[in-house]
């Protein structure tokens, strides 16, 4: 059976999200080590969450995705998200309340109307934050709602979240290798380094716009280096084996210091994209035809 190393301990959304996928799974305290992991061959896989549709894109995710040597994306999962509050057995009064930075963004007003005055702490996860309640470190843990079964915590309050309907999508990681087949229905994700100049982004977003590829993600990132400069995440919809992605990846090629290759993956909504395959072979078919003196 593969292995999958996913952000853990054992208890947090992550290990949810990795038990979708067939694999033995291997929990890391930290997103950056979990890649590491994969890097190194450790493992198989490596499951991460990538965007919370609260609170946005998974900073270090995206960090860990750019350093190092390429790993691809070969499959998402979307999870409904919605937390427990953990404390332990006979616990009276709460005076600080631990979890992921991201968790605690999504229940920040249920903290104020229903904890006033607690101190929060962040953890490195959600069930890290439940490991150090048990551990007597702080008083209550904002927890995904399997951690309870994990940690011999009590459920202080259940299916709490500051807005309804939140979910976080998560990317299953491999070193790279033979691509998933297109479905109709995928996602490919590049990231770009641009060259410092005037209207670069407008440029790359045109060379999708003109080849009608969807955009459904954009996130930017300080390269680390000199201040003001950005590296962009750009999720689209499509496949990089279909002639218009493929062409347009070119394009972005062409305008940019550096480009690394994400992954094309099916989406986890299934829902087809709308495409103009057809168009652009029949194009590059009539190109081929000319300069091979076939037609005019
Ligand atoms: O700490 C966890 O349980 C995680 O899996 C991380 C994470 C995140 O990074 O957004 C995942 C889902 C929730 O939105 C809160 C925390």
């Amino acid at each position: 059976m593969p292995r999958i190393a996913y952000f853990g301990p054992q208890g947090t959304f992550t290990e949810q999200a990795a038990l979708r996928f067939e694999g033995e799974l291997v929990p890391f305290e930290t997103i950056p080590l979990a890649i590491a992991a994969l890097r190194k061959g450790e493992t198989e896989f490596a499951c991460v969450p990538i965007e919370n549709s609260v609170e946005g894109a998974v900073p270090a995710t995206l960090d860990a995705l750019i350093r190092d040597e390429p790993v691809v994306a070969v499959a998402e999962t979307v999870l409904d998200v919605r937390f427990s509050v953990l404390v332990r057995p006979g616990t009276t009064e709460i005076r600080s309340v631990a979890s992921h930075p991201h968790a605690l963004a999504q229940v920040r007003e249920w903290i104020a109307a229903t904890l006033p005055g607690v101190t929060s702490i962040a953890t490195s996860s959600t069930a890290a934050a439940a490991a150090a309640v048990e551990r007597g470190e702080f008083d209550a843990a904002v927890t995904a709602p399997v951690a309870v079964n994990h940690y011999a915590l009590d459920e202080y309050a259940t299916d709490v979240l500051d807005v309804a309907d939140a979910r976080t999508r998560f990317l299953l990681l491999r070193r790279p290798g033979a691509l998933p087949a297109p479905t109709g229905a995928d996602r490919t994700s590049v990231v770009v380094t641009t060259p410092d100049r005037m209207g670069v982004l407008s440029e790359l977003l045109t060379e999708l716009a003109l080849r009608g590829i969807n955009l459904t993600g954009l996130e930017s990132r300080p390269t680390k280096g000199k201040l003001g400069e950005y590296r962009f995440y750009i999720d689209v919809e499509g496949h990089i084996a279909e002639p218009r992605i493929g062409d347009a990846l070119a394009a972005l090629h062409r305008h940019s210091r550096e480009i690394r290759f994400l992954g094309s993956f099916p989406k986890a909504d299934q829902r087809p994209v709308e495409a103009h395959n057809a168009e652009f072979t029949a194009a590059a078919t009539w190109v081929d035809a000319v300069r091979k003196g076939e037609t005019g």
